[in-house]
């Protein structure tokens, strides 16, 4: 949006200095693995010198009770054609306003799903056309090549430090951080001699997989084996399920993990984040900061974690969006509601919504006012971070922390005036003095237009614990191109090579087959993921209205695994499994490589505990479904209401446990994801969504719904 602005042209004063950090405020300012766990594996670098070997493993035998899932291709995703724009003009919207509520009411009598406006036409504004294979490699190898300290593992997509490490460094607890693409520099940016010594990424906006985050373990604990590894992410349901399952199979093989989970945001009040907890923003950059100069520090493992969970606690960030960022290869939305100067006020990393939309947006003196209100509210609501007066100005080796992150698409010209703005309120208005200011591009939403405030209480987290130093930690220098003040690496002859792909490890454990795979099994499968892939649309659009706007993709890149990992398709080589348990565990590895997000985690999980229950010769295999799901359980608090997969899994289970047809079975799944319509979501990102995204369906209830259907039409 080339016109959004965070000010009125002349409403502010002098700005201009782009990144800057003040300091002028001041007064006076484990366990190692088993060595049968580690395999050898090459990890690849681009780097002016040959590529480093790192030792890794467990291979998959040493995992016992851990998934153990390859890494899937990630296909193209070919999609619609590209021949336009959106409509921008206020006509066309009110003319596309009284449309959709026509179609509406028309869709509400007849209690069908919503139907989409006609297709929109696919933005221009990529480089890449929507046909491209994922950003996320190509994006990592330029990361190599413009910082020659790091390495890469391409199949696990984590960047670590190429040079190994030195004795004193050897002695430290690593530390991995990651999450979904999209937030650059974040989280590979920061990987550098004290500061992260590793990041592993998954594909935009969605989590890295469990077996990603397993094996980026399995890495640093190869190669720091002294005293485990610290992980660090932050609180979306899917980073939370993978990250979680990639620390228990680190454990599993021996390998003491101790994980700090970062949430800062304050734009939901706790009434509505009772269940899912504050987001992560951009507070999780300090955190990055402080833990990797704590564990360069000598911190143990137990310390590094209390310090991560303390700094955590007294951390607080407010978002703002001017307006939506395009996910390369999506339509653009026909419901985008940012027009004009419309702005979201509490915006999340990922396009959430989060405290209001401001129509006809406000200007910057106002706008820091409302974020800077919510930011320091002391009300039961909002009252995350606790202030006593002397904490609000420098003092001895404590005092706030401040940055001002931009989201992607501000002018540093914007961001560094709107920094001087929030300066001068903090201390006239609220009475706080930074003793450390950051302003610059630390975490993005690809190109958002839009920041964030972040407060960090340092007096806090030193009463909590004195010894922690957090300024000095955050001062501590580093040769971080994306961290302030970091200039001296070494450049990188051009010729040097791209760096190598390493090689997937593990093959899957061998399972009791289960009963026979019907003979109709191609055809079922084929039907299901096709029926996935044609509502890639519908699902998308519906997850931007109550989402991130990821869910058609990462079901559809899940369809096309399957294609292509069971049935031969496209790339893929093609399956032949002897048993309905085997096709199940394949497909949850194939899921899980595939998708990332919650979506995938739960799909994966739940294929993966049908596969136990089918390989159960005791008990009938129409119960397996239903015992699938009661497993699913242990490791989600969604049931039927809370508008998730759930609503569609739920009844399909039931209806087959009760002896029904496969066809009726998937006919109450598919009822149950209509059901979500009018369902207020308790989990998963639409609880960030005024209304809980009341009014359409959840997407991943449809995407199962649509999927049972098909399976079931093709038999
Ligand atoms: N805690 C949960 N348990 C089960 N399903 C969930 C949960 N949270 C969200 N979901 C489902 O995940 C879907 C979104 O999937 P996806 O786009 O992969 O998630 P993300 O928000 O992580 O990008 C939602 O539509 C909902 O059906
Ligand atoms: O960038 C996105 C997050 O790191 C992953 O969140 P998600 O998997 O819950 O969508």
């Amino acid at each position: 949006m080339p016109h959004a602005r965070l000010s009125r042209p002349g409403a502010l004063g002098e700005g201009g200095w782009g990144r800057w950090q003040a300091r002028g405020h001041s007064e006076s300012e484990a366990r190692p693995p088993p060595p049968s766990a580690l395999a050898p594996l090459d990890v690849s670098s681009a780097s002016c010198t040959p590529t480093a070997h790192l030792r890794r493993g467990p291979p998959a035998r040493a995992r016992a009770g851990a998934l153990h899932l390859p890494y899937g291709q990630h296909p193209s995703l070919p999609r619609r054609s590209a021949n336009g724009m959106q409509p921008r003009c206020l006509r066309d919207r009110a003319v596309a306003v009284v449309v959709v509520v026509v179609v509406v009411l028309v869709v509400e009598c007849c209690c069908l799903p919503l139907p989409l406006p006609s297709p929109p036409a696919m933005s221009t504004k990529h480089i890449y056309p929507p046909t491209h294979p994922s950003l996320v490699l190509p994006t990592l190898r330029a990361l190599l090549l413009t910082n020659p300290h790091l390495a890469l593992h391409a199949p696990s997509k984590t960047i670590l430090l190429r040079t190994p490490p030195a004795a004193a460094a050897a002695a430290a607890v690593p530390v991995l951080c990651g999450g979904g693409s999209g937030h650059e520099p974040f989280a590979a940016g920061y990987v550098a001699p004290g500061l992260l010594t590793a990041a592993v990424s998954g594909e935009v906006f969605a989590s890295p997989s469990a077996r990603q985050v397993s094996d980026a373990i399995a890495l640093l604990a190869a190669q720091y084996p002294a005293r485990g590894v610290l992980v660090l992410h932050n609180n979306y349901t899917g980073d939370c399920l993978h990250f979680g399952i990639g620390a228990e199979m680190a454990r599993a093989a021996g390998i003491d993990v101790q994980t700090v989970v970062q949430s800062d945001d304050v734009s939901l009040p706790r009434a509505r984040s009772a269940k899912v907890g504050r987001r992560g923003l951009a507070g999780i950059v300090l955190t990055c900061k402080i833990l990797g100069a704590a564990s360069s520090a000598g911190l143990s493992l137990a310390e590094l974690k209390t310090l991560g969970d303390t700094v955590n606690r007294y951390t607080a960030t407010i978002g703002t969006g001017l307006d939506h960022c395009h996910l390369p290869g999506t339509a653009p939305s026909a419901w985008e509601p940012l027009n004009g100067n419309d702005l979201e006020l509490g915006m999340g990393m990922h396009n959430e919504p989060g405290v209001r939309l401001v129509r006809g947006g406000m200007g910057s003196a106002e706008l820091a006012r409302e974020m800077l209100a919510l930011l320091l509210a002391d009300d039961a609501e909002r009252g995350f971070l606790r202030w006593e007066e002397a904490d609000k100005t420098p003092s001895g080796s404590g005092g706030p922390v401040l940055l001002v992150n931009n989201l992607g698409g501000i002018s540093n010209l914007e961001l560094s005036a709107f920094c001087s703005e929030v300066l001068d309120q903090l201390a006239h208005a609220h009475a706080l003095r930074p003793a450390r200011v950051y302003a610059g591009t630390y975490l993005t939403s690809l190109n958002s237009p839009g920041l964030s405030i972040t407060l960090l209480n340092t007096a806090a987290v030193h009463r909590a614990l004195p010894a922690a130093g957090v300024l000095d930690l955050l001062d501590s220098p580093v040769d971080c191109p994306a961290w302030a003040g970091a200039t001296t690496f070494p450049t990188c002859a051009p010729d040097d090579p791209p760096a190598r792909q390493g090689e997937p490890i593990d093959e899957p454990e061998l399972l009791a087959p289960g009963p026979a795979l019907p003979a109709t099994f191609a055809r079922q499968l084929r039907t299901a993921c096709e029926a996935v892939i044609s509502a890639e649309r519908e699902m998308t659009e519906w997850d931007t209205v109550a989402g991130d706007g990821d869910c058609g993709l990462t079901f559809e890149r899940g369809a096309r695994a399957l294609l292509e990992g069971l049935l031969g398709e496209g790339k893929g080589k093609g399956k032949v499994l002897a048993g309905s348990a085997l096709a199940a565990a394949e497909a949850a590895r194939l899921l899980e490589s595939s998708m990332g997000g919650t979506s995938g985690a739960i799909l994966a999980l739940y294929c993966t505990a049908l596969s136990s229950a089918l390989a159960d010769r005791e008990r009938p295999a129409h119960t397996a479904p239903q015992r699938a799901l009661d497993a699913l359980y242990q490791y989600t608090p969604a049931r039927p209401g809370s508008r998730t997969i759930v609503d569609a899994l739920a009844p399909f289970c039931a209806a087959l446990a009760e002896g029904k047809g496969l066809l009726e079975a998937a006919k109450a799944g598919m009822d149950g994801a209509r059901g979500t319509r009018a369902m207020r979501a308790r989990l998963g990102r639409a609880t960030y969504v005024a209304g809980g995204g009341e009014g359409v369906p959840d997407p991943g209830a449809w995407g199962v719904g649509v999927g049972l259907v098909g399976w079931a039409e093709g038999a």
